[in-house]
């Protein structure tokens, strides 16, 4: 009897605290008065069901939320979402830190792209950084070339052989090959993979799906400890990113303990760059951290950059007059036969080529979701010009998030903002965008990011896209196969778009 009423009265206690706790959220937070789902603004249970329960759907129920309660809504009962593009220079700063709950991918915010307080972020990435400048990226573009050669020679086989190829993967796997002979010690040449790697990138998407769970559970954790028989019968992929991880625990050990040597045979990489560098105290050189760092430069560097060059592929060949155009542009930009590669620096200056690949970044946004930041030492305060519309002030600690998405899509910036129309970044007669409008639109085109922590891998990302889609169109006439707006449409975001689990992606002929 003692019993039962002990347990009754820990429910109670329970059931007290939890209902303060959300009437707090609702009525006396600070963020009491920015509008938005009471569900969401009562609980964490709302976005974890959205984003990790259901596979990255809130970025679609916040985009619901705005469209019925204006360009400020409040998402989590600590998070704000901003859809003014006039609000991204004063959030993305070099003050406001990373929300760490959001990107704690590595399950210990050890990783440059997890850490939050800048001084740490500048000390990792500052570790990292040279790897990725213009300079260094340009003596990596021979190694480009060579893996270019070999996607382009699968693609001839494909030629003869009439049957259509998985563009998807194919680039995927283009990618993987390129950050992977920067990253790791022995690129993992997935391009030789007669299948273009597929299940190898379903493990990339099991990785992607994960790092949602993780700002919930210690899914690091759980995969470690859980039997592999069990791993295996969930799910077959959760074993080969197991086995990836284990891999590279094992170069950065080899690395780490040689301060990184280049060893003869190697070129250098980012374990390598890790291994040396000065910048970073004992406590940064685990094998565990370094391992981490070159998982997510390897995730971040692939499905990035292979989507944008699948949706480049695909929004041309569904306008044949904007397909022409660039052919004849990039026909007509050396005297090489075809069967010859032409390099970046001749390639870059083609205005068109330019010009499709800036709006192929603007419609895809690789990186898709929020990019929530912390103003952790000061208020923060949106306001804008509109008759009667609200100002808001975020006391410091307040999580506040934009979308590179919204930027991009935004009617008043980009007219027709669904529309793939390369030429409204040229300065033609015929483009009804004034000077002013073009200057705001390059303002506004923020793919990689803004700020301290924008992409790492952007002069990378440059090179990769320029010279594969100048090459590979150059050369290649190619056919759309069985492939649909929905194969190519965002299903998910986990923190890249990934499309639906039932669809091949973008496929090809080679004719
Ligand atoms: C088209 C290709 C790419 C796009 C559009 C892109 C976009 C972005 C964006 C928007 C961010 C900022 C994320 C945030 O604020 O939370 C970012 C960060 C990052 N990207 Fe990329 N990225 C691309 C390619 C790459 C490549 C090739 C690499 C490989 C080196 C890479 C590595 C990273 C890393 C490590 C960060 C974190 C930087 C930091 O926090 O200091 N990305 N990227």
């Amino acid at each position: 009897m003692a019993g039962t009423s002990l347990y009754l009265l820990s429910v109670l206690v329970v059931l007290v605290y939890l209902v303060t706790k959300i009437v707090y959220r609702l009525v006396f937070h600070p963020l009491a008065s920015v509008p938005g789902s009471k569900l969401a603004a009562a609980s964490l249970l709302y976005e974890f069901f959205w984003d990790a329960v259901m596979g990255g759907q809130y970025v679609f129920r916040v985009a619901e939320m705005h469209e019925k309660y204006g360009p400020v809504v409040r998402i989590s009962p600590r998070e704000v979402h901003i859809s003014d593009p006039a609000f991204v220079g004063i959030l993305y700063t070099s003050r406001e830190e990373k929300d760490e709950r959001f990107y704690n991918f590595d399950g210990d915010n050890a990783t440059v792209f997890a850490t939050g307080p800048p001084t740490e972020h500048r000390r990792r990435r500052g570790a990292l950084a040279r790897l990725f400048t213009a300079a260094n990226v340009a003596k990596v573009e021979p190694a480009m070339h060579h893996h270019l050669k070999k996607l382009f020679a699968r693609m001839d086989e494909a030629r003869q052989t009439g049957e259509p190829i998985n563009a998807s993967d194919a680039f995927r796997c283009l990618t993987m090959d390129i950050i992977s002979g920067m990253t790791e010690p022995q690129c993992r040449n997935v391009l030789d993979s007669p299948d273009f790697a597929r299940s190898f990138h379903r493990t990339i998407r099991v990785a992607s799906a994960s790092m949602t769970w993780q700002r919930y559970v210690p899914v690091h954790i759980v995969l470690e400890y859980t039997p592999r028989c069990l791993l295996r019968a969930i799910d077959p992929n959760f074993i080969g990113l197991l086995e990836k991880r284990k891999e590279l625990q094992g170069h950065a050990k080899r690395i780490l303990a040689s301060g990184g040597a280049v060893e003869p045979g190697e070129s250098p990489t980012a374990l390598h760059a890790l291994g040396a560098s000065l910048r970073l105290p004992p406590e940064d050189k685990t094998v565990w951290r370094t391992a981490m760092e070159a998982e997510i430069l390897l995730n971040a560097g692939t499905e990035t950059t292979g989507i944008t060059l699948a949706m480049m592929v695909y929004h041309l060949h569904r306008h044949p007059r904007i397909l022409r155009r660039l052919k004849s542009e990039l026909l007509e930009c050396s005297a090489d036969p075809l069967s010859e590669l032409v390099d970046f620096q001749t390639l870059n200056r083609l205005p068109y080529l330019q010009a499709v690949i800036q709006e192929t970044l603007r419609i895809t946004c690789p990186v898709s979701g929020r990019l929530p930041r912390i103003n952790s030492s000061h208020p923060l305060v949106y306001a804008t010009n509109i008759p009667n519309a609200q100002t808001y002030v975020f006391p410091p600690g307040t999580v506040v998030s934009m979308s590179i998405m919204d930027l991009h899509h935004d009617e008043s910036t980009f007219p027709d903002p669904k529309e793939f129309i390369p030429e409204r970044w040229l300065d033609e007669p015929d483009n009804p965008a004034s000077e002013e409008e073009r200057r705001l639109m390059r303002k506004r085109l923020l793919p990689f990011g803004k700020g301290s922590r924008s992409c790492i891998g952007l002069e990378l990302a440059k090179v990769e896209v320029v010279l594969s889609a100048g090459n590979l169109l150059r050369r290649f006439d190619l056919e759309l196969f069985e492939t649909t707006d929905r194969d190519m449409e965002m299903a998910h975001d986990w923190i890249a778009p990934f499309g639906h689990a039932d669809s091949e992606g973008l496929r090809v002929k080679i004719k």
